[in-house]
């Protein structure tokens, strides 16, 4: 089991665009249309498969909002900060 982030761990660690919201943070992706936000979520479901660590993902029309954190822990372990910088480098490759 991974570690509780302290909240500076988590601040200085948090990658751009990314927001702390409690025990989660979170990122909302923006798309030209609706079904390239579908396939992104595809996306970061093999990630998070791979990670066997999982986002909650939500698609919305033309957006799709990935939020982290660790259930086992109760909150923002190294997990997280991982997984957000994988769909970061995915999403800008
Ligand atoms: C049993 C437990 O759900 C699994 O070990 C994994 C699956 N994916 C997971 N994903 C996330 N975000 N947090 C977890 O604690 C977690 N645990």
């Amino acid at each position: 089991m991974a570690d509780l982030l302290s909240d500076d761990e988590i601040e200085a660690q948090l990658p751009d665009e990314w927001t702390r919201d409690g025990d989660e943070i979170v990122r909302t992706y923006e798309f030209d249309d609706y079904l390239r936000g579908v396939n992104f979520a595809q996306m970061v479901g093999e990630i998070a498969e791979a990670q066997f660590h999982h986002p909650e993902t939500i698609i919305r029309y033309e957006e799709v909002e990935i939020r982290l954190t660790s259930h086992e822990e109760g909150g923002i372990t190294d997990e997280d900060i991982d997984m957000a910088e994988l769909i970061e480098s995915e999403r800008n490759a």
